[in-house]
């Protein structure tokens, strides 16, 4: 973690003033040495190999250089993988690690072009592919001989996936599938590496057979001749172009002109079509819900990931860099000291820990349900599907939001792209569109609620995560007030988000009698989307209170204390951003807010000296981080000026245009 460069002396003391065992708080945060140990052996391992080092900053590389240089450290990255594991070290964790998450992103700034063949091409043969259809494609692509992506978003349709154009036409006579694009909204647009990287991939298309359409199928569909990489006959295929971030990950555009694929192509685990093209329906169509889930909680850990890396930049800059006098006559102060730079990021740092904590909370309960799952018992997938939809919506929004606060904490420096968050923003705001667009989210969570609210009211047992709602219906603590602690502030969230579910489930109700359920339903959305998302802070608070008070009990009572303020603060903070809802339903009053504001103010002065322990703690070696503000010694006016003479341009002293265009034009004007 120590940089062979002096540490800045502004940082050095700051550290000298953190009370507790940064190492301690790293050890419970990846949770346990051995994985501490794990972490740092992965990032040195990748890292300190000079051909994953980029020479330039890839940001002055064009599009094309960018692309063929991270399909170049793609294949380097899956061969030191192997070479890991055939030292026996290592298993799926490693790609985990690689394709996304601090450690892929240091190599990838803009992403990995396979990352969709291991998370969504790979998952979906074993996911949707009978054991026969596994044997032939899994080791095949499990070894990269073919890359596959994802192809189900087209041009014309995202959410709405049963309006999906593209057609899979079964014809009995030669026993194939033709796949057709019948106009230009039917082009698959967006699959990850779909553009010039992959040679196969999974195809949702309407399936046609015997004259009638029995909905959308995947297909396992080869695109490009193995040998020479040419698009087959019948299959135009492109990339989209440049994009906000993530423009290595080369998303591409497919469309079909009659290309035939032999029947044993339809992924036929749960439903399949006959050799004489007779459709068998699926048993049940909830066993499609599991990949969905894991990529959730694979999102909510990188959101947390990605944010720990922001805010480090952040802080380590805010103690370094000085400006404005807070009183006259007396030395500038570092930018900390103004309290409102401490309210841009602490409480983003708190909701790292909170997003972490949450997604390992999320993924035990994905377990629990899969294990119930294998024994026949559905009852809880409704339930997980529901949560991981909210949290995946409300962890994407904070942490873009979280990320551009951390870039304006640090004011025009943070617009260079050396200061790395454009490329973290890039990353984190496209999990808001991706895998399920965040408002849609929301809805399906509250369509979930306003299910359970009406079980509450027959007086039907509720599971964990909205029991609150049977609560309330017995007016157990509808007429508590309000009470300023995590635990109080829980319970006034379950009051407003109970309360809230209600309210739009009377406000459907009436819209029902003279509108159709879903205009009904379309009419509520914005009261639906409020109650979903209170139900879901409610949820990561819940979460929080619960593992964090089980988790510290064997640490330090230094350790101890400051996650206790990183969780009041948490809590404060959230309490005071939805100060709304909790007047209108939690029985909130102006003088609670006046003491939150009190309680936020002392939080931040209670941490202030703690708080760098805790950056410091996530364990981000300067690599990870990529920013010439966030190095670990604060050397930032060094940093910048290094990374500036890296710039094409600075390389000569005059440029071309200078001869070409400036002189000609300033001497014409003698
Ligand atoms: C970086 C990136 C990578 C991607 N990778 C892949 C990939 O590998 N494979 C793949 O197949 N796709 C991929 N996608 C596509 C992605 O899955 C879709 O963009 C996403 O599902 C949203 O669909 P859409 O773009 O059609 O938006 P739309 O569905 O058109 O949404 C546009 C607006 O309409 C609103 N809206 C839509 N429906 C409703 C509704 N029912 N109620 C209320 N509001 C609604 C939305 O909230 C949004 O504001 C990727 C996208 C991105 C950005």
């Amino acid at each position: 973690m120590t940089s062979a460069t002096k540490v800045n002396p502004d940082l050095s003391d700051e550290r000298k003033k953190v009370e507790f065992d940064v190492e301690e708080f790293t050890n419970w945060y990846y949770k346990g040495a051995e994985n501490v140990a794990e972490k740092r052996f992965l990032e040195n391992f990748f890292l300190s190999d000079p051909e994953l080092e980029d020479k330039v900053p890839t940001s002055y590389l064009s599009h094309k250089e960018k692309y063929e240089n991270a399909v170049r450290k793609a294949v380097l990255v899956v061969n030191k993988i192997k070479e890991l594991q055939a030292d026996g070290r290592g298993g799926v964790d490693i790609y985990m690690a690689l394709l996304g998450g601090t450690l892929g992103t240091a190599i990838f700034r803009e992403a990995n072009p396979i990352t969709v063949h291991f998370v969504m091409f790979l998952p979906a043969i074993m996911n949707h592919g009978t054991s026969d259809q596994q044997a032939e494609w899994i080791s095949r692509a499990w070894n990269c001989n073919i890359i596959g992506t994802y192809a189900q978003t087209e041009l014309g349709h995202g959410t709405y996936i049963r309006g999906l154009e593209t057609t899979a036409t079964y014809d009995p006579k030669s026993k194939e599938f033709i796949l057709n694009s019948p106009n230009l909204t039917s082009y698959k647009w967006w699959p990850g590496g779909l553009g010039h990287t992959t040679n196969y991939a999974i195809v949702i298309a309407q399936l046609h057979s015997l004259g009638k359409c029995h909905g959308i199928q995947p297909f396992i569909v080869q695109l490009r001749d193995e040998e020479t990489h040419m698009p087959l006959k019948g299959i135009k295929i492109g990339e989209i172009g440049n994009k906000v971030g993530m423009n290595t990950v080369n998303n591409g555009f497919l469309a079909f002109d009659n290309v035939r694929i032999p029947l044993k192509n339809m992924l036929m685990k749960n439903a399949k079509v006959l050799e004489d093209g007779q459709f068998i329906k699926p048993k049940s169509s909830v066993l499609t819900y599991g990949t969905m889930m894991f990529v959730r909680v694979v999102i909510l850990k990188d959101m947390a990931s990605y944010l720990s890396k922001a805010v480090t930049i952040a802080l380590r800059y805010s103690m370094v860099r000085r400006q404005s006098p807070i009183e006259p006559n007396k030395p500038e102060p570092k930018i900390i000291e103004h309290v409102t730079q401490q309210y841009k990021i602490f409480p983003a740092i708190a909701k790292v820990i909170v997003f972490k904590i949450t997604a390992e909370f999320l993924w035990d309960m994905y377990n629990q349900v899969t294990h119930d799952l294998d024994k026949g018992d559905l009852e809880r997938l409704p339930e997980l599907h529901a949560i991981s939809c909210c949290l995946k919506a409300v962890c994407t929004n904070e942490a873009a939001q979280a990320v551009e606060i951390c870039r304006l904490s640090t004011g025009g420096h943070g617009y260079l792209n050396s200061a790395g968050f454009q490329d973290i923003y890039g990353m984190v705001t496209a999990a808001q569109t991706y895998e399920g667009e965040n408002t849609v989210m929301f809805l399906q969570t509250a369509r979930y609620l306003i299910k359970c609210w009406e079980k509450a009211m027959n007086g039907e047992k509720l599971t964990p995560t909205v029991s609150y709602l049977e609560n309330f219906i017995k007016g157990r603590n509808s007429r508590q007030s309000f009470q300023n602690s995590p635990s109080g502030i829980l319970k006034a969230f379950q009051l407003a988000a109970a309360k809230k579910i209600a309210e739009s489930n009377k406000h459907l109700e009436e819209r029902k009698k003279y509108l159709s359920p879903e205009e009904a339903t379309n009419q509520t959305g914005l009261e639906l989307i409020n109650a979903s998302e209170l139900h879901c802070q409610a949820f990561l608070l819940q979460a929080t209170i619960e593992v964090l008070e089980d988790s510290t009990k064997q640490t330090s009572l230094q350790l101890r204390s400051v996650l206790k303020d990183l969780l009041e603060l948490y809590s404060v903070d959230l309490a005071l951003r939805y100060t709304g809802s909790l007047l209108e339903f939690a029985n909130m009053t102006s003088s609670d807010i006046e003491f939150l504001q009190r309680s936020l103010e002392a939080l931040l002065k209670k941490l202030r000296y703690n708080i760098l322990g805790i950056v410091d703690g996530f364990d981000h070696p300067d690599q990870i981080l990529g920013s010439v503000l966030g190095t670990y010694d604060g050397n930032v006016y060094e940093n910048l000026i290094n990374a500036a003479m890296k710039s094409p341009l600075n390389q000569e002293d005059v440029n071309k245009s200078f001869h070409l265009y400036l002189k000609p034009f300033m001497k014409s004007n003698l």
